[in-house]
């Protein structure tokens, strides 16, 4: 059994493959007087699930947000890395238990990759999977991290503009009622938030397994003004689409029942080629 005390949790947080903890989830350490996952280990999903959707939208989220991004310090997340590195160049949004985060720093070394996830316990699971693959494999997985947020209202607190070389939408909740349709992760807003924080040719990178969403996501996509889609020949031979299509935990599962997966990738347009939106498309 592990020693509970404050003096344990001092040391664990000092050790060099830390990330800091989960806002919200500060205290899901130990069980019946254990360890949950014992410092380093791998942890088991089993304890970390929670329910399948969280209300992006509540108020009542229990997160603190920086109001700019130069008041947040990413040193804690990427303690390895050298300081001009460790803003995130690359983001898995609604990573859920993080098998495209972790597979993205071994295919992007260069990248600093960044997991965002708004459910606590899943986030979790995915520091401890960090930290656990950092300790296994030394030397790998330095520029991986996950953090919780809502990234459907704070991405902009924390990632400066052009700051993203790709972002990663993979499996959102579709949230199929017409009057859940606003809690979706691609709308017209977003999407002008997500061309804020992409550099100028920047990748968005979109897959679901459900058709009608695929269709919502082509249809704001495609009619956003900062986007436009990738020719076929570069999405297809890109590597990261082939992990977003078979590492994900849902593409995972998706392929084990055997149903379609629908993907699409889209290059953000620099300013100089881009005509001014049109009125009627705001707050759609
Ligand atoms: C169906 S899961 C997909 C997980 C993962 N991308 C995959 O493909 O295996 C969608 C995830 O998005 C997360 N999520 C939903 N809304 C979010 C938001 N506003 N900010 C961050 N994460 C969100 C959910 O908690 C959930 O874990």
């Amino acid at each position: 059994m592990s020693d509970p005390s404050p003096l344990a949790k001092k040391q664990k947080v000092e050790s060099t493959s830390e990330i800091p903890e989960i806002q919200g989830l500060e205290d899901y350490t130990f069980r019946d007087g254990e360890d949950i996952t014992p410092a380093g280990a791998m942890p088991q999903k089993k304890y970390y699930r929670s329910r399948a959707h969280a209300n992006p939208l509540s108020f009542n989220d229990n997160l603190t947000y920086p109001t700019k991004p130069a008041d947040f310090d990413w040193q804690p997340y990427y303690p390895e890395l050298p300081a001009s590195k460790i803003a995130p160049t690359v983001i898995d949004i609604g990573c859920g238990f993080g098998g495209l985060t972790v597979e993205l720093s071994s295919l992007l070394p260069d990248a600093t990759v960044l997991g965002l996830e708004i459910r606590a316990k899943v986030c979790e699971y995915v520091r401890l999977r960090v930290i656990s693959l950092r300790e296994s494999e030394k030397g790998k997985y330095k520029n991986a991290a996950c953090m919780r947020s809502n990234t459907m209202k704070n991405l902009v607190n924390y990632l400066n503009p052009k700051s993203l070389d790709k972002i990663f939408i993979c499996f959102p909740d579709p949230h199929f009622k017409a009057k859940n349709h606003r809690r979706r992760i691609v709308s017209y807003d977003l999407l002008t938030e997500y061309a804020y924080c992409l550099k100028p040719n920047a990748l968005l990178y979109l897959i679901t397994d459900v058709k009608a969403l695929h269709e919502w996501h082509l249809e704001k996509t495609d009619s956003h003004e900062m986007f436009e889609r990738l020719d076929e020949e570069t999405m297809e031979s890109d590597p990261c689409v082939k992990a977003m299509i078979n590492v994900t935990e849902e593409g995972k599962k998706v392929e084990r029942s055997g149903s379609n997966k629908y993907y699409m990738v889209y290059r953000r347009l620099p300013e100089e080629s881009v005509t001014p939106p049109s009125p009627e498309n705001f707050l759609k």
